[in-house]
């Protein structure tokens, strides 16, 4: 048994966090945070959790934590970056559901973030955590950084044609969607009911903080930097993203089985499904579960291939990733905790 902490435990990911921890069979949760909030007990919050969850909210600031081996960051940007470096000269993994170590580049996180940062010397040893590229890094990780829902879901998608090198990575477009929780739970004008339901719009064409995070990844896997116009959407469900991908298939190449390549580049992968050809995933086959759907198409054979993916934004593409990585990180079964099956309808 390991012991585990949440800071941020009273927001979407946080308590997704608990859903998940609350049934790990190797974690003892010990410490859960909220600033507003400490004393009263969690399942008070949150009745799902009644009987699963006997803890009380702690300050960010408790004891408890030091104590845990690792420790969890479900808190807006640059919130881990402060504490991060105390935590783990006490010996603690940190693993940020936010964005400050996700990118590589300090003085590009803080154009796109907006704040300086406060723990550069922590972003060059952070590891990068999308399984599916890094596992053997991520064994060793004492700073995780996991990967942003857009990112999860774009990249998944991606990879296979960029890494075998069969599209125009000068010219990729990702057209994503995602649901309302993406913005999490503080109250926002843009995120109530009236506003977002029965309603469908695109935001930061102009440039969104995940473009220069997929923008690396992609970049690593192609083995220079790629072109790449990446659209969010907001969209009136609860839970989901879709991202629909297009790219340019390169001229004059022997174009692989695409089929093949795709389900030979996630053979083994337990969160990674490859659909039969043809198909049209739907953000509901993947909800509350921390799976990938992917589908790749060409219409009408033609110069462009098309690949649908589908994530919980919460699940794999936040919680259940981290879940993942905490697994990876501690020599657990990488299932662990994350055998759901989807909620359907
Ligand atoms: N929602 C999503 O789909 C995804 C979110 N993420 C990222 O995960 C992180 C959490 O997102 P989400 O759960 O949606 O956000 P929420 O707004 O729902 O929750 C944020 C949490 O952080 C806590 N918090 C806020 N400020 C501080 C602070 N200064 N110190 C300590 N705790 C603080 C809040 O608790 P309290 O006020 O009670 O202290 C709350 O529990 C964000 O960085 C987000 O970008 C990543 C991928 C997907
Ligand atoms: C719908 C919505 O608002 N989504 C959020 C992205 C999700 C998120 O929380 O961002 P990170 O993955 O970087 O942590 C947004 O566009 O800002």
């Amino acid at each position: 048994m390991i012991k585990v902490g949440v800071v941020g435990g009273t927001g979407y990911t946080g308590v997704e966090l608990l859903r998940l921890l609350s049934r790990h069979p190797q974690v003892e949760l010990t410490a859960i945070t909220s600033r507003g909030e400490a004393g009263m007990p969690v399942a008070e919050m949150f009745p799902s959790l009644r009987r699963r969850v006997d803890l009380k909210f702690v300050t960010p600031q408790d004891a408890q934590l030091e104590k845990c081996d690792a420790v969890f960051f479900a808190t807006p940007n640059g919130i881990a970056m402060k504490q991060a470096a105390e935590l783990v000269a006490a010996g603690v993994r940190v693993i940020d559901l936010a964005a400050d170590f996700r990118i590589r580049d300090v003085a590009e996180w803080q154009k796109w973030y907006g704040m300086e940062h406060a723990a550069p010397a922590l972003v060059a040893e952070a590891v990068y955590g999308l399984p599916e590229v890094n596992r053997e890094q991520i064994r060793n990780a004492r700073v995780l950084a996991n990967p942003g829902c857009y990112p999860t879901a774009v990249q998944l998608g991606f990879l296979p044609l960029v890494e075998a090198g069969v599209i125009d990575a000068d010219h990729l477009i990702a057209d994503a969607k995602s649901g309302v929780s993406g913005a999490g739970r503080k109250a926002e004008v843009h995120t109530l009911l009236p506003e977002a339901a029965d309603s469908f719009k695109a935001y930061g064409v102009a440039g969104h903080r995940h473009l220069p995070e997929i923008r690396q990844g992609l970049s690593l896997a192609a083995g220079r930097t790629v072109g790449l116009t990446f659209v969010p959407h907001l969209t009136p469900m609860i839970r989901g993203i879709h991202a629909t991908l297009y790219g340019r298939i390169k001229p004059g190449i022997e174009l692989p089985d695409l089929q093949a390549l795709f389900e030979k580049r996630y053979a083994g992968e337990a969160f990674v499904d490859v659909m039969p050809a043809g198909s049209h995933p739907e953000t509901r086959s993947v909800r509350a579960s921390n799976l990938c759907r992917i589908a790749v198409h060409r219409p009408q054979g033609g110069d462009t291939v098309v690949v649908l993916s589908v994530i919980d934004n919460l699940v794999k593409g936040a919680a259940g990733q981290a879940v993942q990585n905490l697994n990876i990180m501690f020599g657990f079964d990488e299932e662990a905790g994350l055998d759901i099956v989807p909620v359907s309808p």
